[in-house]
């Protein structure tokens, strides 16, 4: 497909070394970076493929779009490329930072670490209304598996991808919906009767949209299976992942990773990094398609 491990072995053998130590050092006073630069790598390859279009900056690009308006993280990229012209000037592409940022964030939060095949050039384009193709956070198990489908990603990296949610957070105002009003009785019924409450103290009705809590509850810094057992036990926080386990053919997934007997087992930490090299080759441009930006948040 174009890329491959070790594509800057010669022109820029400090790249990865380069990159690791700017997230670790942004990670080590704002530990949110780690969960917002997997999801920003996962936004990115989405749309336009994994070119960096995310990173560009203008009044319509890709950025502005309402799933993209949280990300975060965009300053440990700019950082990372900052110091990578100065000693390879126009060798590594933004594209190849953000893929390589993202496995190194699983790995800050104790994930397994995987080798990133390199060798993505930068788009040129980026426009807001490229990023309605997104899944959304009230998509069914149908509509997900399309969307992926769509990118050459089966149902097993759906679920596998998806558990990227073992770690960070999500703003009450995607999911409050489900605590008030959700039917003619209450909640959600999906969601465990216990946990409605729980989540109704930290997400009042009309109350501040913008607080945030942790996608696994209980343990939203840790890169862990933990995910897929509060899956099991009505505690996912999207009703898109809670419906990873009403769904038959994305439970069966949810229940081998976290080993249930009579299923063959898989294991979250191997299966995600495959799963995330799948994912960072989606639409690359590679040899002389698109250009090695010069500064992340612009076109040359
Ligand atoms: C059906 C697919 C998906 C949907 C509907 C979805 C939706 C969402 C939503 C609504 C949030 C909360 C955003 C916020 O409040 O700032 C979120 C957060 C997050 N997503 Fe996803 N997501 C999906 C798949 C993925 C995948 C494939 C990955 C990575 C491999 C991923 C990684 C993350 C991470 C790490 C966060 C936490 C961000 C933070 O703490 O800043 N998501 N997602
Ligand atoms: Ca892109
Ligand atoms: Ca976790």
């Amino acid at each position: 497909q174009g890329t491959r491990v070790g594509f800057y072995s010669t022109s820029c053998p400090k790249v990865e070394s380069i990159v690791s130590s700017t997230v670790q050092s942004h990670f080590k006073s704002d530990p949110t970076i780690a969960p917002g630069l997997l999801r920003m790598h996962f936004h990115d390859c989405f749309v336009q493929g994994c070119d960096g279009s995310i990173l560009i900056d203008g009044p319509n690009a890709e950025k502005t779009a309402p799933p993209n308006q949280l990300l975060r993280g965009y300053e440990v990229i700019d950082d990372a490329k900052t110091q990578l012209e100065s000693v390879c000037p126009g060798v590594v592409s933004c594209a190849d930072i953000l893929a390589l940022a993202a496995r190194d964030s699983v790995v800050l939060t104790s994930g397994a670490s995987w080798a990133v095949p390199t060798g993505r050039r930068d788009g040129t384009v980026s426009q807001s209304s490229d990023a309605n193709n997104l899944p959304g956070f009230r998509d069914t198990v149908n509509v997900q598996k399309q969307k992926f489908a769509d990118k050459g990603l089966n149902t097993q990296d759906l679920v596998t991808l998806v558990g990227g949610h073992t770690i960070g957070t999500a703003a009450c105002q995607f999911f409050s919906y489900r605590l008030y009003n959700f039917t003619s009785t209450g909640a959600d019924p999906s969601i465990n009767p216990a946990f409605v409450s729980q989540l109704q103290a930290l997400c009042p009705q009309n109350g501040d949209g913008s607080r945030r809590i942790g996608l696994d509850n209980g343990s939203a810094n840790k890169f862990d299976t933990s995910f897929f057992a509060n899956l099991r036990d009505g505690k996912g926080i999207l009703e898109s992942d809670q419906r990873l386990w009403t769904d038959n053919s994305t439970k069966t997934f949810v229940q081998r990773f976290l080993g249930v007997r009579g299923l063959l087992g898989l294991t979250f930490n191997v299966e995600f990094g495959k799963s995330m090299v799948k994912m960072s080759n989606i639409g690359v441009k590679t040899g002389t398609a698109g250009e090695i930006r010069k500064v992340c948040s612009k076109v040359n």
